[in-house]
């Protein structure tokens, strides 16, 4: 094997996936390497969970090459399986019975023996610090509780990749930083490649090494959380006026000067991508003065990875639309919050 293939983790040509009315994934290819921790970040309905289920062998492509870990997914899923840990996206613990017991019956499932899986349950408990609650029932534990004893479950058969499937979704901010400390620290600790998929940018640009944006089923833009930022140039500017009206003259007087893909806007505001904020911004009041415009506000800041989803696709990673807003409500109350 040379040592490009050995770097490997998961490696993935065209792969796609249709269902009758929808195109879920379009032709994804994809490398990340060993060791890698590494986003998949989209709006929900992107395409996400079925890149994860075709690469976990969960789903099967309708097109398209994948190996995993070294083995393909069509021929040799056993393999992958066995290579993989999965953290689904919805709780599939079993409420009634113990933390312990969960892990057991898992550890069971993948084959270890009585004493590797005793061995094994006490290790990963450690790892997401979930000892002292072994032996309740997971009802009583917390939401984010929960996730970690899922991590912890992940882990029992010795994956080399972990997937991720929205690890955080639904959590409280303190229990969703949480659960970034015990990501992070088992892909540095422990070494484990981990692939996680999220629709909050700033968990995948705290956490990941590499990230690929994906819309609509479809790569729109990889690379490092740094890159992908640098490669929008410069600074944000937001110019805020009190009427459309307003936003409508000074955009059409700024794109004669301006490329059209730095400039968007929303409602009374214009966001401006530029490589010099700081000199651009009188220019931009030079413009409106003489159009003779009321600005109310100006800002200036770096561009966010949500930036980056904008200048790709012309819209916010941010919206919420009614079916996430339904199912995270539906999460938390499954959950309560870390104890
Ligand atoms: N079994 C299915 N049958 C038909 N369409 C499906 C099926 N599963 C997913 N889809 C569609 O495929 C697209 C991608 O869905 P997917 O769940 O992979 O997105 P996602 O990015 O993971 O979002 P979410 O986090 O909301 O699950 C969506 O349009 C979804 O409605």
């Amino acid at each position: 094997m040379s040592q490009e293939l050995a770097d490997v983790a998961i490696h993935t040509e065209g792969i796609s996936k249709r269902y009758e009315q929808v195109t879920a994934v379009k032709e994804v290819s994809i490398t990340v390497k060993k060791g890698e921790l590494f986003g998949l970040l989209g709006p929900n309905g992107a395409g996400k969970s079925t890149l994860i289920g075709m690469l976990s062998t969960m789903l099967k492509p309708s097109a398209g090459e994948a190996q995993v870990w070294g083995y393909d997914i069509k021929s040799s899923p056993i393999k992958v399986r066995t290579s993989i840990g999965v953290v689904f996206q919805g709780t599939t613990l079993d409420q009634k019975l113990t933390g312990r017991e969960n892990l057991d019956l898992h550890g069971r499932l993948y084959g270890l023996d009585r004493k590797e899986r005793h061995e094994r349950i006490a290790e990963v408990l450690r790892l997401v610090e979930l000892t002292d609650w072994a032996d309740e029932i997971v009802q009583k534990y917390s939401g984010g509780m929960m996730r970690r004893l899922e991590i912890a479950r992940g882990l029992m058969h010795h994956p080399n990749v972990l997937f991720l499937d929205e690890p955080t979704l639904g959590l409280d901010p303190q229990t969703r930083n949480h659960i970034w400390e015990y990501i992070k620290k088992l892909n540095q600790e422990k070494n484990i490649t981990m692939v996680l998929t999220t629709h909050y940018m700033e968990e995948a640009d705290m956490l990941c090494n590499r990230i690929a944006i994906i819309d609509h089923g479809e790569i729109i833009a990889l690379g490092t959380p740094a890159e992908l930022k640098s490669e929008l140039g410069g600074d944000i500017i937001t110019l805020n006026f009190s009427g459309e009206d307003d936003v409508q003259k000074m955009v059409e007087q700024y794109a004669q000067t301006a490329n059209q893909k730095d400039i968007t806007t929303s409602g009374t505001s214009i966001r401006i991508t530029a490589s010099d904020g700081e000199r651009t911004i009188p220019e931009l009041l030079k413009i409106t003065t003489d159009l003779g415009l009321q600005i109310e506000s100006v800002s200036l800041r770096k561009p966010t990875l949500d930036d980056v989803f904008l200048h790709h696709t012309g819209k916010n990673i941010r919206y919420s639309g009614p079916e996430d807003r339904k199912r995270t409500r539906g999460i938390r109350r499954m959950r309560r919050t870390e104890k």
